[in-house]
């Protein structure tokens, strides 16, 4: 099955414009978990813009499941990182003008710098993703950086005119991942009007999703946000788990 992660991101940003104590992401995390989040997802940025180092230990205490930490390759985001200990560490790429993250990682242009930090997460006993554009050699060069997850940056698929091509680029980068023994996952710019083509992408095992979600909850709540986003993402897979095996059994 699919699992989905939540990003606490932009609760945090919406409390950042005003300096106030509210809205609490994590009381969000907490909620998104009652209402089927299987992993919490929260990007600490060295302008700290969205998220504070507070957020991440309280989150790091209370949530009950996963937590995935998003960071830039820093000295000192490899130390938080590894005093918080979260579940999983994704490595992000961060330029300081940026909206929102850009691109994925260029973990063939700055390999030493990717290995090393890997490498120090995992002694931390931290399991190490890697957010890259959907390229055979950046998949590639992640799996021989030692990191064992990928997650693939679908800003690009999120932002096409025609979304087919892009489609097509993911397929390919999951069997890709999926060859070299890779988790991969997926996430950024996802939304209910199109996260099911890549629900559906077989071999995904998880989708990280925040922005969309923080919008749909001024609408709906934020707890029915999440379990509508968490229903679309299953019922993509079961189709195309149905699918998979009515193939098999024609063959
Ligand atoms: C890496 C990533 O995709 C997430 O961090 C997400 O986009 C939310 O953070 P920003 O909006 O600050 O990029
Ligand atoms: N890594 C992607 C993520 O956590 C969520 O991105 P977005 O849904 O806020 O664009």
């Amino acid at each position: 099955m699919i699992e989905l992660g939540i990003n606490i991101d932009h609760v945090a940003t919406l409390r950042q414009q005003r300096h106030t104590s509210y809205p609490d992401p994590v009381r969000a995390a907490l909620l998104a978990e009652d209402a089927g989040a299987d992993l919490i997802t929260l990007h600490l940025r060295e302008d700290r813009r969205h998220i504070q180092d507070a957020d991440v230990h309280a989150v790091r205490r209370e949530i009950r499941t996963r937590m995935n930490l998003e960071c830039a390759i820093t000295d000192e985001m490899l130390a938080i990182a590894c005093g918080v200990r979260p579940d999983d560490v994704c490595l992000v790429p961060e330029h300081r003008a940026e909206l929102t993250t850009e691109g994925g990682l260029d973990v063939l242009g700055h390999f030493e710098q990717v290995r090393l930090a890997t490498a120090r997460l995992q002694d931390a006993g931290i399991r190490v993703s890697l957010f890259i554009d959907p390229e055979a050699a950046q998949i590639d060069a992640a799996a021989r950086a030692g990191a064992t997850v990928i997650e693939l940056h679908t800003g690009a698929y999120a932002e096409a005119a025609e979304p087919a091509a892009e489609i097509q680029r993911l397929r390919a980068a999951v069997a890709e991942g999926l060859r070299q023994g890779l988790r991969v996952n997926a996430g950024h710019g996802l939304h209910l009007d199109n996260v099911q083509p890549i629900a559906e992408l077989d071999g995904i095992a998880e989708l990280n999703i925040g922005h969309a979600i923080v919008a749909q909850a001024v609408f709906d709540g934020w707890e029915r946000a999440v379990r509508d986003m968490k229903a679309a993402i299953v019922a993509a897979r079961v189709r195309t788990e149905r699918g998979v095996l009515l193939a098999r059994s024609k063959a």
